[in-house]
């Protein structure tokens, strides 16, 4: 990530934090990042940073990511959010500190994936029910959430494009006696191996018929531009909870 701002024209690393206690705090950021010393130590308190920054960018957890929007909020900094596995009360913290300040909030910051979701939700709307919508998804032994945010994504845009909630039609995780398939429904199945970068596949299968949507992910470095694409974009816009569509002008 920090590559990635470090190399691209009009932005400039005000800092950036860890977990208090964590041993990389203190340490020069360049180093910790793997790119040429800044002169600036790696910090434990999130509240100097948001006070330093224009815009601050979080890929961390749940927890962390609610006292960021807080924090957010309560300096007037504009906020980009890359971290998955938020519970819907987490994202109400999140709504609730985009009344205040501009916050960009997506599950994955790649331009291909963004397409995919707009492409899931056109054919969700045109296959009828009579096609089972099955969507897997498989990245590295170290991701801690599953389904990904990016799976949960296309099946949010998918049940967007068949005009039903996803709650009532999601399928996460089938094991032993499942019964058979039930209409209509959107599943899920998480893979976990090795050091895949992010694999997502949306399959609509049908009797005699199969159609098959996907992407591949096979450098992080596409998430950190986009994340540092979507900072740009951010600073400076209305308060509002914004995700990847706005940033890319795809709505
Ligand atoms: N939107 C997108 O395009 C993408 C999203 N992601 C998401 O980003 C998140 C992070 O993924 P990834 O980078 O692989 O995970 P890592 O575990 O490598 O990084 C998470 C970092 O957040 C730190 N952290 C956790 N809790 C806190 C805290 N309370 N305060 C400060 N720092 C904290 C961790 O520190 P420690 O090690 O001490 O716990 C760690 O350095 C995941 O939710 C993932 O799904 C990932 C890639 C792309
Ligand atoms: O944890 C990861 O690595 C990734 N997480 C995001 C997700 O949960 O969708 C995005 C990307 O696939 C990589």
């Amino acid at each position: 990530m920090l590559a990635a701002i470090a190399t691209t024209p009009g932005c400039r690393i005000a800092g950036g934090t860890e977990r208090p206690g964590s041993e990389e705090v203190g340490q020069d950021l360049g180093r910790f990042a793997g790119v040429d010393p800044l002169g600036l130590a790696v910090g434990d308190d999130p509240a100097v940073l948001f006070a330093a920054a224009d815009v601050v960018i979080d890929f961390t957890r749940p927890a962390a990511t609610t006292a960021h929007a807080r924090l957010a909020a309560g300096s007037n900094t504009a906020l980009v959010i890359g971290t998955t596995g938020l519970s819907s009360e987490d994202e109400a913290v999140l709504a609730d500190a985009a009344r205040s300040v501009p916050m960009v909030y997506a599950p994955n910051m790649s331009l291909g994936v963004t397409l995919l979701m707009h492409l899931v939700e056109q054919a969700a709307a045109r296959l009828d029910a009579d096609y089972d919508i099955e969507i897997v998804e498989m990245h590295h032994r170290h991701k801690v959430d599953a389904p990904s945010g990016t799976a949960l994504g296309l099946a949010r845009a998918a049940a967007r494009g068949r005009e039903v909630s996803l709650d009532d039609v999601a399928d996460r995780g089938r094991d032993g006696l499942t019964g058979p398939r039930r209409r209509g429904a959107i599943g899920m199945s998480a893979l976990r191996g090795g050091d895949v970068v992010g694999d997502h596949q949306v399959i609509f299968a049908t009797d005699g018929e199969r159609l098959e949507l996907g992407h591949r992910a096979s450098s992080r470095e596409t998430f950190a531009r986009g994340a540092v694409k979507s900072a740009l974009w951010v600073a400076g816009r209305a308060p509002g909870l914004y995700d990847m569509r706005d940033v890319l002008n795809l709505r």
